[in-house]
């Protein structure tokens, strides 16, 4: 790994320095080779190891821990910052730099009363996680390794310690800026800091002024959309919004209690802790605009609150443009236009816009049913791509309990579809958007339990290759896109970690 330290040497009193406490006999538990190509790796090393463990420094690597505060559940906590994440600086790859951190490295000035490690199961799940997104084209931060131990922690009971090797093209969150807007207040010296740092290094085609700040403000907006749109169309419930996970460049973050939805269900909560549902899946686009108000309003020292508010204005067109683009592929919805262009453009007409409305609600009807016959999301949207658009006939109908209101729904999405020149094709182009594989929880669950109990992380590696290729039929490994049993049913997950 060869750093550079922008964060570290550009912005002074924004974090604190920290070394990582090494966990003991650690050994990999998982590598991914995609994300060691980001930076310029090729395969793990026992030095490498001892160095991702904290047994040994690694050369070039500051070791910071930033501080921030954010929104969480909808209150406002005053300082947080990285309690048990410890950043190295950034490495430099072939194309990027990416931030690597040791999540789950040991305490820092803001564990409070955390002990700064991560548990084996909370690390596991976010390094296939991590990786599985990706692989959806999903905007998300990356995990090169995740490293097990024998240290014990304590959480409900006694668990052992692992750290996932976390690589960001940034780390900052919209808590962020809060934690230095309303600490500093009535001087703006560090907020405009962290602005111009944030646009230099990451909105490179922006100015620093205000006029830069505005433009930069928009772009927020739409990576924020993008990225919740995006979710929505995998069926990926993130179960944390809190603006300390908020990333600013738009990128999937901190994964904890998440969850791919089996079954279809609007209301589906996976945080254990999320007792009314304000992080249920369908609840995400709607916080994420919350959550792009409490940036705004941390940003009005900088930005005038008339452009704020108009760049929050276009926040719902740019999701639903993204989330129709991206359905509209899965679907099949022909002549689909809703492209960049479109995207940028600030007014449809009314044409499109009527266009709009309707295939939101086919989707939505699609999606209904899904949800009214309690059937998968995944598979039976690599189901749909895979019949013939022309025949009344297929086995997602033989999948409805209520066959009229499916030939109804059928009957418009035919006369929305019209001729297809190329069936195959057609096909063809379904199954490389609607992915076969996804990470089931219990799946995660099952490679988690192979480790616990016998310490073998075969099922780990061979679920991390499966999901590299997400779209593939990969003909022996069709166990692994059945439904889950019963006792993965909607499997909730604890939030400690
Ligand atoms: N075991 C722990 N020890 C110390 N601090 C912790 C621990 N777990 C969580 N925290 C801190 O509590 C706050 C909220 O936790 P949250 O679960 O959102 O983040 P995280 O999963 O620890 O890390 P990140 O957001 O960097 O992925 C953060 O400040 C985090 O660093
Ligand atoms: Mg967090």
């Amino acid at each position: 790994m060869r750093f550079k330290q922008d964060f570290f040497e550009q912005l002074d009193g924004f974090y604190s320095q920290v070394y990582p406490q090494p966990i003991s006999n650690p050994h990999w538990l998982g590598w991914s080779e995609d994300a060691a190509q980001l930076i310029g790796l090729s395969q793990p090393n026992d030095e490498l190891l001892m160095q991702l463990s904290a047994n040994h420094a690694a050369p070039g690597a500051s070791y910071y821990a930033q501080v921030y505060s954010g929104h969480q559940f909808g209150g406002y906590t005053p300082r947080l910052g990285d309690g048990r994440s410890i950043i190295l600086g950034e490495a430099i790859g072939p194309h990027d730099a990416w931030d690597v951190a040791l999540k789950g490295g040991g305490p820092t000035p803001y564990s409070r009363m955390g002990d700064g490690r991560a548990v084996m199961r909370s690390a596991v799940r976010e390094f296939l996680v991590s990786e599985a997104l990706a692989a959806l084209n999903v905007p998300t931060t990356r995990a090169l390794a995740v490293i097990g131990s024998d240290l014990p922690v304590w959480r409900e009971s006694q668990e052992t310690a692992a750290i996932t090797v976390r690589l960001a093209k940034s780390h900052i969150r919209f808590g962020h800026f809060e934690y230095f807007s309303y600490t500093q207040q009535g001087d703006k010296t560090q907020l405009t800091q962290l602005v111009d740092f944030t646009i230099q290094q990451h909105f490179p085609h922006l100015t620093t002024d205000k006029a830069g700040y505005v433009q930069w403000f928009n772009e927020v907006v739409a990576a924020t959309a993008k990225m919740i749109a995006h979710w929505q169309s995998v069926g990926f419930a993130h179960g944390v919004m809190n603006t300390d996970n908020m990333s600013i460049i738009g990128d999937s973050f901190d994964f904890g209690p998440f969850s791919f939805l089996d079954t279809f269900k609007e209301d589906f909560i996976c945080n254990h802790s999320d007792h009314e549902g304000r992080y249920a899946f369908g609840q995400q686009p709607g916080i994420g605009f919350w959550n792009l108000q409490r940036l705004a309003q941390a940003l009005t020292p900088l930005i005038d609150s008339d452009d704020l508010i108009n760049a929050l204005n276009q926040y719902q067109r740019h999701l639903v443009d993204q989330y129709l683009q991206l359905m509209g592929q899965k679907m099949g919805l022909p002549s689909f236009e809703y492209n960049q262009q479109q995207v940028d453009k600030k007014h449809l007409d009314a044409a499109q816009a009527e266009q709009q409305k309707q295939d939101l609600a086919l989707i939505g009807e699609f999606t209904t049913m899904l949800e009214k016959n309690q059937l998968d999301y995944t598979n039976s949207l690599r189901q749909f791509g895979q019949l013939d658009p022309t025949s009344t006939q297929s086995s997602l109908r033989d999948d409805m309990q209520d066959t009229v209101k499916y030939d109804e729904w059928f009957a418009a999405y035919q006369l929305r579809v019209g001729k297809l020149a190329d069936i195959n094709q057609w096909q063809q182009a379904r199954n490389a958007v609607n992915p076969k594989y996804i990470l089931r929880n219990y799946l995660a669950q099952e490679a988690i339990i192979a480790i616990e109990e016998q310490g073998d992380n075969t099922k780990l590696e061979q679920l991390y290759q499966l999901l590299r290729q997400p779209f593939a039929e990969q003909p022996d490994m069709q166990d692994f896109a059945k439904r889950p049993p019963d006792w993965g049913q909607g499997l909730i997950m604890s939030c400690s970690s």
